[in-house]
Formats: C-alpha cells, sequence, structure tokens
C-alpha cells in the first residue's frame, strides 16, 4: 500500500474514537495536521493547542465547542455529508485550548497548521460558507470553502470540502502546488479525508510530479486520507458512486496559487 494512503484506525477511549491521527509526527509533512474523531453522544474531547491553530469542522451531527468565555452550543447542520449543505466550524488560534461536547453521535474533523500569529477565536456559520460549482463535462464538482484564502480568520490554514459525482474528475485537470514561487504557484501541503456513497464504493487517486520521482495511484476507499506532500492530485470517481472530501492545505504562505500539469490543460479550453 502506498505511503500516502492511510487507512481508517478505531483506536477508542471512552465516548471518543479517533479515526486518524496525522499530525506532522506522523506523516512526512511540515505544515498540515489532521484528526478525525466519532463522538458518541455526551462524548467529550479537549485539546490545548500550543504552536498550532485549528479548524474544527462540526462534519456530521450536533457540537458545543467552548473556547475560553465563547460557547457555540449545538452546532452543527447534517447528518451526513452526503446531503450536500455546509456546515458549521469553529477556528481557534495557538496557544489556546477547546473542548468539543458531542449533543447527538458526531464526527469531527481537527484541522491544523501551524499558529504564525495570535487570532480571534471565529465560528465559521454553514450560512457563511461560500459554495462554489467549478467545471464542465465529465469535470464538474461542488466545493464548500470553509477557510479559503481571501478569508483572514487564520494565518495559515486553508479548508475545503469538495463533492464529485460518478463519472467525474476533480482536482483536475491535474495541478499542483509545491513550489514557493509566487506569483505563480504556491507552496501548499494538503491532506484528503475521503467519504464515499454508497460506502462500499472506492475511487482513484494519482500523486505525481513532473518526473515522476513520486508517482502513486491509489485505491481509495470511504474514510480513507491520502496526504499529498507534493505534486499533482487529481480524483476520479466510478459511476454511480459520489465522492467528498475535506481538504487541509498550509505552507510558508497562506495563497492557494496553483500550477496546472501543462499536458492536460487543454481541457478547460474545449468549448
Ligand atoms: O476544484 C477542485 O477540484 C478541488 C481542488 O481544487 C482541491 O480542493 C485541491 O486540490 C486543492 O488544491
Amino acid at each position: 500500500m502506498s505511503h500516502l494512503l492511510r487507512k481508517p484506525n478505531q483506536v477508542q477511549q471512552n465516548d471518543v474514537t479517533v479515526v486518524h491521527q496525522l499530525m506532522t509526527q506522523d506523516t512526512e509533512l511540515e505544515y498540515v495536521g489532521f484528526k478525525m474523531i466519532d463522538l458518541k453522544a455526551n462524548g467529550r474531547h479537549e485539546e490545548v493547542l500550543i504552536d498550532q491553530e485549528c479548524c474544527i469542522v462540526a462534519l456530521t451531527g450536533k457540537i458545543t465547542v467552548t473556547e475560553g468565555k465563547h460557547v457555540f452550543e449545538g452546532i452543527g447542520t447534517r447528518q451526513s455529508v452526503f446531503e450536500k449543505r455546509p456546515t458549521d466550524s469553529v477556528f481557534v488560534s495557538g496557544g489556546k485550548s477547546f473542548t468539543i461536547e458531542a449533543v447527538t453521535n458526531a464526527t469531527v474533523a481537527l484541522c491544523y497548521a501551524p499558529a504564525l500569529m495570535p487570532l480571534q477565536t471565529r465560528w465559521i456559520k454553514a450560512e457563511d460558507v461560500g459554495v462554489e460549482h467549478r467545471g464542465k463535462y465529465q469535470n464538474k464538482r461542488m466545493v464548500h470553502n470553509i477557510l479559503p484564502d481571501n478569508d483572514p480568520s487564520a494565518s495559515s490554514l486553508l479548508v475545503v470540502e469538495v463533492y464529485t459525482e460518478g463519472g467525474n474528475f476533480s482536482s483536475y485537470p491535474p495541478h499542483k502546488h509545491d513550489q514557493d514561487r509566487l506569483p505563480d504557484e504556491s507552496f501548499l501541503e494538503e491532506t484528503y479525508y475521503h467519504e464515499i456513497e454508497p460506502h462500499a464504493g472506492f475511487l482513484f487517486q494519482r500523486v505525481y510530479t513532473d518526473d515522476r520521482s513520486l508517482d502513486e495511484t491509489m485505491a481509495v476507499e470511504h474514510r480513507d486520507v491520502v496526504i499529498v506532500p507534493a505534486g499533482y492530485h487529481p480524483v476520479g470517481v466510478p459511476d454511480g458512486y459520489t465522492s467528498y472530501y475535506l481538504n487541509v492545505m498550509a505552507g510558508p504562505r497562506r495563497i492557494w496559487k496553483f500550477h496546472n500539469d501543462p499536458d492536460h490543460e487543454w481541457i478547460l479550453d474545449r468549448k
């Protein structure tokens, strides 16, 4: 199995199951950290942030998030990500602590990147999440911009959700962001947390560089994570299945400036 593909774990402690724990010490990434936790109703998870900022995404179910005097009660908007509506998130800056209490059974993503400055804790309301439809033909996808680069709430973290219907490709034509050479390209590491409906499905994700020193094509299943330290990273979804993924990106500069693979960029110009 590729070292970039991580299967879900089931490390359970009381009412909290850690499905993924991919902090920088667990991967080859320097900037991006990611955890996925399942909580039973009334389950509680707490964390102290030191030099990292965190975006807490209420993936499914309802949770209460507390940071100091800030209490965001019963947030979260969906039972399944495949309801395809935006959800609530909370951004917490470095040097702060937070607790998550599950009001109902819930799944929560914790997205981390280096905290470069102290910032306000912020509830990113579902209604404020920008919904974007990208692409044409078999390259259509829907994007929820939870923490895009034009939102100054975070110092280095970027978070986005993407839906791709069966028979379509996303993160396509293949693009990369692995060179710090702005204004043409930014360096951003990335993680992909995947869900697939129906859950028995699979999809394909390739991660490759121009010189093919990195070239991995993975069969990805429900709840797998793919780590993208560098390179192009397209996703193809088989007919009959719907793909959801949550991307976390971070690097030295908080700008998403990608570079398309010149061999495949022509698909954008079709009439
Ligand atoms: O537009 C898409 O297909 C989604 C991708 O841009 C995805 O968020 C990504 O690859 C970010 O670099």
